[in-house]
């Protein structure tokens, strides 16, 4: 049966922006542009994600080795960006569809009063026809301030945006069950409930082209499902492939969304990099966090803190074990906490409205 979404997100790996020799590979975009511009008259908006700026980078200008890696790169994306959205432009241009350059930092999601600034901003382009082509800035994304990729990036616009689905497309049919280009393996089409560990399958290695690989795929694509997303990962380099996705035609990962998120709780699930307190709780917090009745975190289930923290800060909770099990918005700082630890019928720590649990 046919997927029934209002809103998607589309991502576009650099291995199908690209040809193998690097240039863009302008039938396929073409195509995909027409797919978008026929599923937008279906009434589905839609948001892009679009790697490729320093593919495209890399088809206009050759840089020498004994420039630094970091300031070639930089130098590439600059040059690509220009290239990659005049290619959307004027492909889109042909259905009379507007679409819009939104570049982005990994800062952009820290701070949730610049993180709704940034959701604003593509509502109201939505709401104005537009097509927004989402790309990380890479000119001032360096080393630990980047994504991890851009499958990273588009999890975070379908969280930000509350989509229904989010359609990663790649060089391969989906995930397979081992090496992709053995003959045992097999796609897995279906992936729900309980998390799964897709180490023991998924390679470390990369597309010609690609950044963060099938691994960071899937961790996010599980992430994002359990946010209440569907995460569909499918071959775009097959023709028709969008549509194809939509209607339930074609083998590809489908990830089945699990219970919808708030949209508060979204933002926290994204924010792990930027918690700055880790607070340890015993068994009995652990259990009743994890329970299927909404708790909040109380004093009286933290063991210790292990990093200070202020009010309205990200705070990592993590168990006896060290194992990691959410991540909160602290009601108070770490000197009021440091007090109330251990005690009964103080104020929570982290209520359950701003609570996100991994387990
Ligand atoms: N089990 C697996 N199933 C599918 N792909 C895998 C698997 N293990 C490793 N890969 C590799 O992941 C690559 C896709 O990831 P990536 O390089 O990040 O692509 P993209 O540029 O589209 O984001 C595939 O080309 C494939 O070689
Ligand atoms: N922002 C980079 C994309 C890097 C990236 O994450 O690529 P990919 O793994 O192909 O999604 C670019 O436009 O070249």
């Amino acid at each position: 049966m046919a997927y029934n979404y209002h809103r998607i997100i589309i991502k576009i790996g650099s291995n199908v922006f690209t040809q193998k020799d690097g240039l863009p590979d302008l039938k396929r975009i073409g195509s995909l542009v027409q797919q978008i511009a026929e599923i937008k008259k279906r009434g589905i908006e839609v948001i892009l994600v679009s790697s490729g700026a320093v593919a495209s980078g890399r088809s206009l200008i050759s840089v020498s080795e004994k420039f630094d890696p970091i300031a070639a790169r930089q130098l590439l994306a600059s040059i690509g960006q220009v290239k990659l959205i005049n290619t959307y432009s004027n492909l889109f241009e042909q259905f009379n569809i507007l679409c819009s350059q939104v570049l982005v930092t990994k800062e952009d999601f820290r701070d949730r009063l610049h993180y709704l600034n940034m959701k604003n901003c593509l509502e109201i382009l939505l709401q104005h026809q537009v097509i927004p082509v989402v790309n990380e800035n890479d000119v001032v994304s360096v080393t630990e301030l980047m994504f991890t990729d851009n499958d990273e990036l588009a999890g975070l616009i379908a969280s930000m945006l509350n989509a229904q689905a989010l359609v990663v497309l790649t060089n391969v049919d989906g995930i397979y069950n081992g090496n992709p280009n053995s003959a045992d393996a097999t796609i897995i089409e279906e992936v729900s409930g309980s998390t799964i560990d897709f180490s023991s399958f998924v390679s470390s290695g990369k597309s010609q082209f690609g950044r963060g690989g099938m691994i960071t795929k899937s961790t996010m694509a599980q992430k994002t499902a359990q946010l209440g997303i569907a995460v569909h990962i499918a071959n775009g380099t097959k023709d028709n492939i969008l549509i194809d996705v939509l209607e339930n035609t074609v083998a590809h990962t489908h990830f089945s969304p699990n219970k919808t998120a708030s949209g508060k709780k979204k933002w926290i699930a994204h924010s792990g990099n930027f918690a700055t307190g880790i607070v340890r709780v015993n068994d009995g917090a652990k259990t009743a966090l994890t329970s299927a009745n909404a708790s909040s975190l109380l004093p009286i289930g933290v063991i210790n803190i292990l990093s200070e923290f202020k009010k309205g800060d990200i705070i990592k909770i993590i168990d006896e074990n060290d194992k990691h099990i959410g991540l909160g918005i602290a009601e108070y700082g770490s000197d009021k906490a440091n007090d109330m630890i251990g005690h009964k019928n103080q104020k929570p720590l982290v209520h359950y409205d701003y609570l996100y649990l991994e387990c």
